[in-house]
């Protein structure tokens, strides 16, 4: 259907609110709090902006969900495991699954978090987004969740910089690869902040991108730094076929399919 004119058969008088475009990269946890005034950061490969609380004021992230679930991906797969999804991401990944976490969410005080991580009882965390590197409090929340001594894992889109993630934190790093269509996002600087227990993840959406991710493991010599994963996007290439290609190919990389989208077909809060 064409769309129609706006306010065509309204008077003149009145005028109709323009409904709010978000621009492409605009990132809902960077608008600002009442209680907080806005600090624009940037790197070489974004530009975001923050926010940092007034004196006094609690610490707060704006937060998406928290929920308990099994850990679908990396490492610590099959690991009852509390998420806590952070809104906002600068990237817009062509097959992104999390669209809903871009906007809106609910400030919370970092210790409730912490609170409400505890008392499902669940010994792993996975600090997820979105982009939850995107909220510079972020790094106080990773900070506290391991201090209270949680696994503590973060999944992160490798287009912010990692350097000042907790060591305790198992990172979680993509490397998009060109079908995502945010390739020029990688931050190759974040490759000299992974530490062993550390992953890499390459989602690979057709041939080319496994061809590309493949050389580049080679070229960076990624494997000898941490472990690598690669992960097909649903529907893009068949699950057998990438698992071929890897063997095929003797490469040094994990396959994995995301679990939780076997278990709960892709519903939120899982
Ligand atoms: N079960 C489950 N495991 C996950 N591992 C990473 C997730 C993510 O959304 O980052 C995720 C998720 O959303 N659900
Ligand atoms: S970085 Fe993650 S949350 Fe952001 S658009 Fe890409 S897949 Fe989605
Ligand atoms: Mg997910």
């Amino acid at each position: 259907m064409l769309a129609r004119r706006r306010s065509s058969r309204l008077p003149p008088n009145i005028r109709v609110p323009r409904r709010q475009a978000w621009p492409r990269n605009a990132c809902v946890a960077c608008s600002r709090s009442p209680q907080a005034e806005v600090r624009s950061v940037s790197d070489s490969s974004t530009s975001v902006a923050d926010t940092t609380p007034d004196a006094g004021v609690a610490e707060r992230l704006r937060i998406t969900e928290i929920f308990h679930s099994i850990q679908g991906e990396a490492d610590a797969i099959g690991w009852r495991t509390v998420f806590v999804r952070l809104t906002g991401c600068p990237l817009r990944c062509v097959w992104c699954d999390t669209e809903y976490s871009f906007y809106g969410g609910n400030w919370r005080d970092i210790d409730d978090i912490v609170a409400e991580v505890a008392s499902h009882g669940a010994k792993h965390v996975c600090v997820t987004g979105g982009e939850p590197l995107a909220q510079k409090r972020c790094q106080i929340l990773l900070r506290k969740l391991c201090d209270a001594g949680f696994d503590v894992s973060l999944e992160t889109s490798g287009a912010l910089d990692v350097s000042e993630v907790d060591a305790r934190v198992r990172k979680v790093m993509d490397l998009k690869a060109p079908d995502s269509g945010e390739a020029r996002r990688n931050l190759w600087s974040n490759l000299d902040h992974l530490l062993p227990h550390d992953q890499v993840k390459v989602v690979i959406a057709s041939r080319a991108d496994y061809e590309w991710a493949r050389d580049k493991v080679a070229e960076v010599g990624l494997d000898r730094r941490c472990m690598v994963l690669f992960s097909p996007v649903h529907g893009a290439v068949q699950p057998r076929e990438l698992a071929e290609w890897i063997i095929e190919d003797k490469l040094p990389v994990r396959f994995q399919l995301q679990l939780h989208k076997l278990l709960w077909n892709d519903e939120p809060g899982h």
